[in-house]
């Protein structure tokens, strides 16, 4: 993780006027440079995009074109060279480490494309951890219904290793739903799953923003997983080109092509 100083702001003096929707997550001239001396890779070039809550939002582009870098300013994975970063009605980037570790454990969720659990816990334990971490107690009716939805109470009791990739992939979802996190941020969720665990799986992300107000933003390669996004964003050497509203597979294959990807 970048430990490179943000510039930014404090939201209470520059607090930035919101018209329509509300938002989950929102961009201001964000600007990630790696490397020093103004030699290295702009990959994010002044970025303004803000992701309503309760929608779910694909982001896509060709490879290299800024998407996980994005995505993991947005989660406060990595810190920004410019710009600001809003969770809610929160300045990401105004808050020291220590409050930007708070914010990402109460608040966001994230999904990998390696689900990363945690071997020698059971997935019980596993989708429990960012509750237990905080010393929070479990909301037992939300935490049944999560698991309900995602078809793993059968599988509660196993280890990661004694589940299908699919499978593994619903407990890490189960796990960044189970605080009810203003927004789930999802890398390449599909990534390492087979057609029919990919389709559950997107099926149950649409789910959850239609009945469970969930906010998600997802990167992917894939236009058939963006058609079940209601928005694709599309990002080309670190800038916003496009956007689809209620895309198809077709109206996004048709956007990367134009984009030459
Ligand atoms: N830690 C890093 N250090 C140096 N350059 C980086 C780093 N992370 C990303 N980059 C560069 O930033 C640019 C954007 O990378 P990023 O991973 O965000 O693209 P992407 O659209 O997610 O790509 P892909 O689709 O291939 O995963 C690329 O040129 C990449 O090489």
């Amino acid at each position: 993780m970048s430990t490179t100083p943000a510039t930014h702001q404090p939201l209470a003096t520059s607090p930035e006027p919101t018209a329509g929707p509300q938002l989950a997550a929102q961009a201001h001239g964000l600007t990630k440079v790696f490397g020093r001396d103004g030699s290295g890779v702009t990959a994010l070039d002044h970025v303004d995009v803000g992701f309503a809550a309760g929608r779910f939002t694909a982001i896509m582009g060709p490879s290299g074109s800024g998407k996980s870098t994005l995505m993991h300013c947005l989660a406060g994975l990595e810190r920004p060279t410019e710009g600001r970063i809003l969770i809610g009605g929160t300045d990401a980037t105004a808050l020291s480490e220590k409050q930007l570790t708070i914010l990402r454990r109460e608040r966001i969720g994230f999904v990998f494309q390696s689900f990363n659990l945690l071997p020698m816990l059971t997935a019980e334990q596993n989708v429990l951890l960012p509750l237990t971490l905080a010393g929070r107690r479990a909301d037992r009716d939300w935490f049944d219904h999560v698991v309900g939805v995602l078809g793993i109470g059968d599988r509660l009791s196993h280890r990661p290793a004694e589940l299908s990739g699919g499978q593994q992939q619903r407990v890490a979802t189960a796990r960044a739903l189970v605080t009810r996190p203003d927004v789930l941020f999802a890398d390449e969720p599909t990534g390492a799953l087979d057609s029919r665990s990919s389709a559950e799986l997107l099926d149950f992300l649409r789910t959850s923003v239609r009945e469970l107000g969930q906010s998600v933003v997802m990167v992917t390669h894939d236009p058939r997983a963006a058609s079940y996004a209601d928005r694709v964003v599309l990002l080309a050497d670190g800038r916003i080109t496009d956007e689809i509203d209620a895309p198809s597979e077709d109206s996004v294959l048709d956007a990367m092509r134009r984009l030459g990807a």
